[in-house]
């Protein structure tokens, strides 16, 4: 695959951003739960990210908000009569399945699905497959939808495949990419693919965390594989450290990130470190590339520092001089431990030599830093070609989506607000005209 460029795929964050606490084992939605948000705060700040990383050259891509609330969802589960009744019902008998309907999680795209580039993939083209993310309700109906916006981005058979998501059952438990990475040589060479799973349904003895839940299977990361066609020899899985997952690093993501031959990561990220790293260096040598591993150790840098700052929720980029900036989330600054770690690691002469950081804390209150704010997309020159345009971030379609979000959008949400049947009303009117400004008429079941 010669002139492979890493896109991005940053969600675009949707006009009902809220905090719920839906999240279970992770810490941010927990303790923010019931606060306020700022809709529109949210969206400027992924758009600006969005912006600055696109005038920087990098490759950058949006995938679109979904549609909300989910009134399939409230009907389904006994909520009736027309909608603003379907809303007043839901609100009385259940604020939380009510939030859970109108949840703009799909904001985070490391988990709308898992990518394999046509570099990886048996057929030679680009295979996705959609995260069930079945581990909780809020998430559980995303697929759907993000199978649709995918379809809709990558219709071109010749050279994409978009696979529906696996069973929704909990031996199948798929959150995408947060849970995975590539390494390799270059974007465009044939790359290891790594998993990293939380717990294995069918062997009772694998080791398994105890407080939070493990959203990841073994099984589930196997079949994404199977699916994609991805050789044995250059595909790894590795077990993540249960207590990390305990201690609120519920996606492999919040503890390590990957780009290249560089693996970032904390020391006390798998089960097995040593014979991860084993596995990952003799897989790699069969695609002639290198593991570049830095270790963070927990001496430098604690778990809990490392779930309160995103560290590892940071984005890797390769750069044209052939180094690598980390896209960092503000808080990693204000954390003195861990700001003082990324001192040393741009001074040491490594792979890492810029840090880029942003003010995104709309989505961190919710437990989403840089990198679960987008979906890496490895595409050749013709694949890019093929894609659809309208999604690809430049400065004209930035000022249009800014515009775009001060019509619409709401600077405060509070839990009550979303029993107002006008919301939905607003939300509907956004998107359709978002689906016009993207070129995709039929992005949405409206
Ligand atoms: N990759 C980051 C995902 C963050 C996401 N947070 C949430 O869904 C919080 C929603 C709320 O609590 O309102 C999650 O935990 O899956």
């Amino acid at each position: 695959m010669r002139n492979a460029r890493e896109f991005n795929f940053d969600g675009l964050v949707g006009p009902s951003h809220n905090y719920a606490g839906l999240s279970f084992g992770n810490v941010a939605s927990f303790s923010n739960v019931k606060s306020a948000s700022n809709p529109k705060l949210a969206a400027l700040q992924g758009l600006a990210k969005m912006r600055a990383l696109a005038a920087r050259g990098f490759a950058q891509a949006l995938l679109p908000p979904q549609d909300r609330p989910n009134f399939r969802l409230l009907r389904s589960v006994g909520f009736c009569g027309s909608d603003a009744e379907v809303l007043a019902q839901a609100w009385k008998a259940s604020p939380v399945i009510l939030a859970c309907a109108w949840s703009a999680s799909p904001m985070w795209t490391a988990n709308a699905a898992t990518v394999s580039p046509s570099a990886d993939s048996g057929d030679g083209r680009a295979h996705f497959t959609p995260a069930n993310l079945n581990n909780k309700l809020h998430r559980a109906f995303e697929h759907a939808q993000s199978a649709r916006s995918l379809r809709a981005i990558f219709s071109d058979q010749r050279h994409f495949a978009v696979h529906d998501a696996l069973p929704g059952t909990p031996a199948f438990g798929d959150e995408g990419a947060a849970n995975h990475t590539r390494l390799c040589a270059s974007h465009g060479a044939a790359a290891v693919e790594m998993f990293v799973y939380g717990r294995v349904e069918f062997d009772a003895s694998a080791p398994a965390p105890k407080r939070y839940p493990a959203r990841q299977t073994l099984e589930a990361s196997q079949a994404v594989a199977r699916l994609h066609g991805l050789a044995d020899e250059r595909t790894v899985y590795i077990q993540q450290n249960p207590d990390v997952i305990d201690q609120g690093v519920f996606h492999n993501d919040v503890i390590a990130v990957g780009n290249g031959n560089v693996l970032f990561y904390h020391e006390q990220a798998f089960a097995d470190e040593a014979g991860g790293l084993a596995k990952l260096r003799g897989a790699m040598a069969g695609v002639g590339a290198e593991l570049e591993a830095i270790r963070v150790d927990t001496k430098q840098v604690s778990v809990a520092d490392a779930v309160a700052s995103y560290l590892f929720n940071s984005q890797l980029l390769s750069k044209a001089d052939g180094k690598m900036a980390l896209v960092i989330p503000q808080e990693c600054q204000e954390n003195a431990a861990v700001a003082g770690y990324l001192q040393g690691l741009v001074a040491s002469g490594g792979a890492v030599d810029e840090l880029i950081h942003f003010d995104l804390r709309q989505s961190m209150r919710n437990g989403g830093g840089p990198a679960c704010l987008r979906l890496r997309v490895a595409l050749n020159d013709a694949e890019a070609a093929a894609m659809h345009q309208g999604v690809v971030m430049t400065e004209a379609l930035y000022h249009t989506l800014v515009a775009w979000v001060e019509k619409h959008y709401r600077d405060r949400l509070e839990p009550q607000d979303l029993a107002d049947p006008a919301l939905a009303l607003e939300v509907h009117a956004a998107l359709e005209e978002l689906s016009r400004i993207l070129g995709l008429p039929g992005l949405y079941d409206l």
